[in-house]
């Protein structure tokens, strides 16, 4: 693919920009970047990475691939306006949460589609990607995209149902995590420690968690029994959170942003 566009110069197109340079899997020069608007975050993003900018939607006509990574919301009116320029040989890669291949089959004609769900940690080329093809793929294409994501981490092939769990699981995850932080770092000042010692401790309590997972092999809940102590602190802990109901908050939490990565698929 010797033509990149992305549309849309957002924070998830510079991921993945990053990644595609970073790990040289993409040339910088065969990646072009538009917005609706915003000139000078083109500017940023040449300065930064020495990228193209497209300057009008005519460039796009010999584009072998352009990725729409604008917001949902947005998303109509850019079908609108990319559509009259799209040439027939054009792939579309689309990151948009809960957009579906058939909407975007009808806005921007019939051609080879992938949806992608990577989320923000693709920064550092550790994203947890899911991704759905339609029946226009080729082979070679797929196995384009499958290179193109593991550069930026990890990526996994389901039907284009599954999206909007993996939306809600993996794309919104890291927002889950973070807000978790934000909670340990509160209590942590409370208890007199500094905010970045909390921010120390919980980061590498995260990441050894992850990593024992990982590398252990062994389930959650084994893991977690090796952790609590009958009558320690642990329990103690996990008592509380029974208490307030904490399997049915998360299970409230994914289901809530997975309905509505479908309602954003009606167009609601
Ligand atoms: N941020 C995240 O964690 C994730 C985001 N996504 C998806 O990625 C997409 C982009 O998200 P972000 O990068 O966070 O958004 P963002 O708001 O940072 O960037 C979107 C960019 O699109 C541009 N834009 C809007 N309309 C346009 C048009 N008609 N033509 C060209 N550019 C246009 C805006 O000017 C903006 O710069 C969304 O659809 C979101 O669902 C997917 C996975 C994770
Ligand atoms: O919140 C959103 O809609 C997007 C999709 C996954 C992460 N951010």
């Amino acid at each position: 693919m010797q033509k990149i566009v992305f549309m849309g110069a957002g924070s998830m197109a510079e991921a993945l920009i990053h990644g595609w340079i970073k790990n040289e899997v993409v040339p910088a020069n065969q990646i072009y970047v538009k917005n609706r608007s915003n000139v000078e975050r083109l500017h940023e993003l040449r300065n930064i990475y020495g990228v193209h900018i497209i300057e009008q939607l005519e460039e796009i006509k010999d584009a072998d691939l352009v990725i729409l990574a604008m917001k949902p919301k947005d998303a109509r009116v850019a079908f609108e306006s990319i559509a009259p320029y799209l040439s027939e040989n054009t792939a579309i890669l689309s990151v948009l949460a809960g957009i579906a291949i058939e909407t975007i089959e009808k806005a921007l004609g019939v051609r080879p589609i992938a949806r992608v769900m990577p989320n923000t940690s693709a920064a550092i080329g550790m994203a947890a990607s899911g991704i759905a093809f339609n029946e226009y793929v080729t082979d070679s294409q797929k196995s384009i995209y499958l290179q193109l994501l593991e550069a930026i981490g990890i990526v996994i092939e389901v039907e284009e149902d599954k999206l909007h769990a993996i939306t809600a699981l993996s794309g919104s995850g890291p927002a889950y995590l973070y807000y978790l932080l934000e909670a340990w770092e509160k209590i942590g000042v409370e208890f007199g420690l500094s905010k970045e010692t909390v921010r120390k401790l919980m980061v590498q309590t995260i990441a050894g968690s992850a990593m024992m997972l990982q590398k252990v092999k062994e389930e959650p809940e084994v893991l977690r029994r090796k952790v609590t102590s009958p009558g320690g602190t642990t329990e103690a802990g996990i008592k509380a959170l029974e208490n307030f109901r904490f399997n049915e908050a998360i299970y409230a939490c994914i289901k809530s942003a997975e309905a509505r990565s479908r309602e954003l698929a009606r167009g609601e």
